[in-house]
């Protein structure tokens, strides 16, 4: 039976599943940790997968690593990082991101480019930071790779090898240099954001490609970016619509033509497949209820039932939970807030409610951003580590005024990525069909007033706040 490994390579920890190439069914898993900040040397995340991957990888036929899409590792001539990585969900690029978009002539100029409007989080707003606050990192500067491009190079023998650095069309559409309409890079966008250099690149595989093998002779498939790789991992068709609740809260489907939103919201990025994936993405989901818990005393299985016990609404309390500042809405330098307090609302069980309704309204919002470039949501699956909270499904429901489906807890990025890799060993046209888990489906309440309260008390309260 050939085995294959898909590797997740996200903010917070290194996942690894191990599968049956035809079934899908899962028969290892492994996982460690990363560390917490928004820049981190690119060996860390390598020492995390061999850790995950420790006795589990020697064996397989084929490995695929998914990875947080738009992470800057800038490599010198050596193939040594000149810094540490600056990852997605650090904000200090937001001044660039800016500049870059009135460089080019306004957000209309890049959502036809490239599809995508850059923000801090995009690839090529790090670069213009580095060359402003950093040159001389700038000019040691040789190539330009991604999280999962430098591990996917890694697995196959990495710098000073005969390997050739390489990614795919999911993650590069992330970088805001490559374009997945016309399916090409633009180094005039490279150059204009890294104040004339033109690193090296990776090449841009097919969507079942192989980079190469490891030493152990295991294929090595293209991989992608964490969000393409779960929307493989589900088999997401046109119609279907993921959130996904990780550091990054995301909500993204499938479409068969290249999207361009100009006003931002939405990016249009390709996927694993060959076909595109409109995005919209937050920077504060999980750790909301990570940090509520803990300010409450409490703890992640125990904030749910907190929350159960508050009426929708949460008395009044609304909770702004751009925590980390927030990428949708643009609002980089914002924080947290709570309003309406009132001294017969301030109980924990108030707070525990705000929380999961303040993170969850952010994603309502995301979803209407998606809606509003005709994707059309009739099924809404909500899938990662804030989706293991039961409680988090039902108020779903409520604040979408949707069926929600919550499929059985599962590392859907790896699986996309062993499935990718099953793909590769394949060489056929389509995926292996891989059968999706047990779902359980949480109906929209039959009135959906309280819900849209609900949504219409968060958008008084950031009005409030952020004008
Ligand atoms: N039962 C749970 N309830 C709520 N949140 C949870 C639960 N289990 C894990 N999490 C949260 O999920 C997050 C990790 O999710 P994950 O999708 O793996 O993130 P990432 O892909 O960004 O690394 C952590 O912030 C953790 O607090
Ligand atoms: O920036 C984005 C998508 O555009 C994020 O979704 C990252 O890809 C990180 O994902 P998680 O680690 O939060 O899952």
């Amino acid at each position: 039976m050939p085995t294959v490994a898909g590797v997740d390579s996200s903010t917070q920890s290194c996942k690894i599943v191990v599968c049956d190439a035809d079934t899908g069914e899962v028969l290892h898993r492994g996982r460690a940790a990363h560390p917490d900040g928004t820049e981190i040397a690119p060996e860390v995340w390598w020492q995390a997968l061999r850790e995950a991957g420790d006795g589990l990888l020697e064996e397989v036929d084929a490995v695929a690593v998914a990875g947080q899409q738009h992470g800057l590792v800038a490599l010198d001539s050596a193939g040594r990082p000149v810094r540490d990585a600056l990852l997605w969900h650090d904000t200090r690029s937001a001044q660039a991101a800016a500049d870059l978009v009135e460089d080019l002539g306004g957000p209309e100029k890049w959502a036809e480019a490239v599809g995508t409007v850059p923000v801090a989080a995009i690839t090529v707003a790090k670069l213009r930071w580095l060359a402003e606050h950093e040159p001389r990192a700038a000019d040691r500067t040789d190539r330009v790779l991604l999280p999962h491009d430098w591990l996917t190079w890694q697995l196959c023998g990495g710098p000073g090898t005969s390997a050739e650095p390489v990614t795919d069309r999911g993650d590069a559409s992330g970088t805001g240099y490559w374009s997945p309409a016309e399916g090409a890079y633009r180094r005039d966008l490279l150059a204009l954001a890294f104040d004339g250099r033109t690193p090296e690149l990776p090449r841009v595989l097919g969507p079942y490609e192989a980079a190469g093998r490891t030493p152990h002779g295991a294929l090595v498939a293209a991989g992608t970016g964490d969000n393409m790789g779960a929307a493989l991992g589900l088999g997401i068709r046109p119609g279907d619509v993921v959130i996904s609740l990780g550091t990054s809260g995301t909500a993204f489907a499938l479409s068969e033509h290249p999207v361009g939103d100009p006003t931002g919201a939405v990016a249009g990025f390709a996927d694993a497949t060959g076909r595109f994936l409109p995005l919209v993405c937050t920077l504060n989901a999980a750790r909301v209820l990570s940090s509520t818990a803990r300010m409450l005393g409490s703890t992640l299985d125990g904030l749910g039932p907190l929350a159960r016990a508050a009426e929708p609404g949460a008395g009044g309390l609304v909770l702004l939970p751009y925590l980390g500042g927030e990428r949708t809405p643009n609002l980089p330098d914002a924080a947290g807030s709570l309003t309406g307090l009132r001294t017969a609302n301030m109980h924990p069980q108030n707070f525990a409610r705000a929380a999961v309704e303040g993170m969850l309204c952010n994603m309502a919002d995301a979803l209407d951003r998606l809606r509003a470039q005709d994707v059309s949501a009739r099924r809404v699956f909500i899938i990662g580590g804030a989706a293991k909270a039961p409680v988090v499904g039902e108020i779903a429901a409520e604040i979408f005024g949707t069926p929600v489906t919550v499929p059985e807890p599962e590392e859907y990025v790896a699986l996309g990525a062993a499935r990718q890799a099953a793909w590769a060993l394949a060489g056929t046209p389509r995926p292996p069909h891989w059968p999706l888990a047990a779902t359980r489906e949480i109906a929209a309440p039959a009135d959906a007033s309280a819900g849209l309260r609900i949504r219409e008390g968060y958008a008084r309260a950031r009005a409030l706040v952020h004008g």
